[in-house]
């Protein structure tokens, strides 16, 4: 997508990256797609809404985490954010990236469960023997990963790697920032009927200050897993159910019924997109207790 005044530098599979057309580096822009991710496919149509939606969520928590953050305040001294595109862009000072993807896990479950199955441990870390895809951690578990080339995937490392890549004080600035963000997350959620199982932060160094500062989107649907409490509580429920993913589920139930997992995955119809954003909005409400900035044309 153009931008007036911004040269588009990288896509992810739902964000994309722009730094200002007039060479000035202390700017980046951050943008939110309508795009959603299922099964490490890009799908199709967009969610009309969605890319505000955590663009504001992500807001919301950088708003009550009390340690510098990346967000730009004083807009009269950076480029325009383009209005085509202000509900879902981020504004943010350049920072020098750690390469480090600060994952935390309250519970056990995705790579972290398959790493565990394997070896009993995660990122060095030992478990109990016996604990199944989706248990909770008795304490809240800091898994780094290192971020891998642009589009490749992150590889789980131990805390001493990420000593060996960054130093022993930014190593431990990150995971004990990292596990002190999750925790206090983790219970806010809960008091809403929301399980945070897992999360993903990433920080950087301001150039100009040496501090470290809290950067890309924080606590989202798309860096979290989010869980429903009383879904997740309820052991009746098959597992699947009970780990269903707050936004994302819908989604993967209709690709589970209709994709052989070949080739590109079909088009959402227009139900499951509207299903998909009242899920998204309503872990927005659920989490916020406020109504999302922004809903989708009816159609
Ligand atoms: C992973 C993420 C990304 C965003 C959008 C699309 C694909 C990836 N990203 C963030 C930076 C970044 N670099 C320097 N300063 C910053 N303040 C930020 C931020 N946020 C580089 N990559």
């Amino acid at each position: 997508m153009q931008l007036a005044g911004w040269r588009h530098i990288y896509s992810g599979k739902v964000r994309d990256l722009y730094t200002p057309a007039d060479g000035s580096d202390a700017h980046l822009l951050v943008v939110a797609s309508n795009r959603v991710s299922a099964f490490d496919h890009v799908l199709e149509p967009p969610i009309p809404g969605k890319g505000a939606l955590l663009t504001a969520l992500s807001n919301w928590w950088f708003a009550r985490i009390d340690l510098p953050n990346h967000l730009v305040d004083d807009r009269a001294a950076a480029p325009e954010v383009p209005a085509e595109v202000a509900d879902r862009a981020m504004l943010t000072r350049r920072l020098e990236m750690h390469p480090i993807e600060c994952v935390v896990r309250g519970a056990l479950t995705g790579s972290g469960y398959a790493e565990y199955e394997r070896t009993g441990a995660v990122c060095g870390i030992e478990l109990p023997a016996g604990l199944r895809d989706g248990d909770l951690l008795d304490t809240p578990i800091y898994t780094p990963a290192y971020k891998a080339p642009l589009g490749e995937h992150d590889e789980n490392i131990t805390f001493a790697r990420s000593v060996e890549l960054v130093g022993e004080d930014v190593a431990t600035a990150l995971r004990d920032a990292s596990l002190r963000l999750f925790t206090a997350a983790r219970d806010l959620a809960a008091t809403r009927g929301v399980v945070l199982a897992d999360t993903k932060f990433e920080f950087g160094r301001d150039p100009l200050t040496g501090e470290l500062v809290l950067a890309d989107e924080v606590l989202t649907s798309d860096s979290s897993r989010y869980w429903d409490a009383s879904a997740y509580h309820d052991t009746a429920l098959p597992r699947q159910d009970r780990l269903a993913s707050f936004d994302k589920q819908i989604v993967r139930n209709w690709l589970s019924e209709h994709w052989d997992r070949t080739g590109e995955p079909p088009a959402l119809p227009e139900r499951i997109v509207a299903q998909t954003y009242e899920r998204y909005r309503e872990l927005y409400v659920r989490l916020t207790g406020g109504e999302p900035p922004y809903a989708p044309v009816a159609v």
